[in-house]
């Protein structure tokens, strides 16, 4: 009966020296191209089964996809220490109540709503442009959110509790955080648009902040979620700007809304 080390060598072409990890130290004095077929009939590898490309890909991963992968993995064990609101029974657990009434504080159906209904109340042309415009802003951030968050697919956090006040589909994905888009986009607006005392601005500044960081104590988000979340809100309100709609550029929305 051969033994298991013959009849190893017998596939490697007779030679222990056909073994795949020795092949590049004989292609240095062999003529024969180390890829041609009588090479790997001597190696034993099948001329039907080349190595596939993305296997050596794996192997010398790129500068780029290893700090990518550092980060992401930084990103999921930092938010989840932070996730200190995340159920009862967690660390900070007792002040969850209050991190859901800021959570309803960056929702969009009371920004909705109370942009909707002040237009409604409105009664001059100047406050009727402003309003219209910040309905068109909350309108775009939740189109660019969904679009966003059904592209990434990225599943929210595993210590979440999904108890969210009114959600829709794509609210089972966290990237972006909307409440982080919604409050960036609408501090911009704001500061930009109503005349407020520095005190105000300085609340409407801290109010992101509370919003953003309890997304992640809540459990909802990880910390780079949000922080994209406020990128893309930040961003989106110079998209506000440029299409800035005016009685001029929209006659028939305005005629819409005057009494
Ligand atoms: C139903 C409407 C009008 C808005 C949904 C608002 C919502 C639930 C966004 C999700 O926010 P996060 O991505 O920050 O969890």
């Amino acid at each position: 009966m051969p033994s298991p080390r013959s009849s190893r060598e017998r596939r490697a072409g007779g030679s222990s020296s056909g073994r795949p990890e020795f092949l590049s130290l004989v292609s240095q004095r062999s003529p024969i191209p180390p890829d041609s077929p009588s090479r790997r009939k001597e190696s034993g590898i099948s001329a039907a089964a080349p190595m596939p490309e993305e296997d050596c890909m794996k192997l010398n991963p790129s500068f780029l996809g290893i700090a990518l992968s550092s980060l992401l993995a930084i990103d999921l064990w930092a938010s989840k220490r932070l996730g200190v609101c995340a159920g009862e029974g967690s660390t900070w657990g007792s002040a969850r109540p209050l991190m859901k009434v800021i959570e309803i504080s960056g929702h969009g159906i009371p920004w909705l709503l109370g942009t909707f209904y002040g237009l409604c109340q409105s009664d001059s042309s100047a406050a009727r442009e402003v309003l219209l415009n910040l309905l068109f802003a909350l309108l775009l951030d939740l189109v660019m959110v969904a679009v966003v968050k059904g592209i990434v697919k990225r599943p929210r956090p595993t210590h979440n509790k999904m108890d969210m006040f009114v959600t829709i589909s794509v609210d089972k994905y966290s990237f972006p955080s909307g409440h982080a888009t919604r409050a960036a986009l609408v501090c911009r607006f704001v500061l930009r648009h109503l005349v407020l005392a520095i005190p105000l601005r300085v609340l409407m500044v801290l109010w992101v902040l509370i919003v953003s960081v309890s997304r992640v104590m809540l459990g909802r988000h990880n910390m780079t979620d949000v922080l994209f979340g406020l990128l893309l809100g930040y961003m989106l309100y110079s998209v506000v700007e440029y299409c800035w709609l005016s009685p001029l550029s929209a006659p028939a929305l305005f005629a819409l809304w005057s009494h």
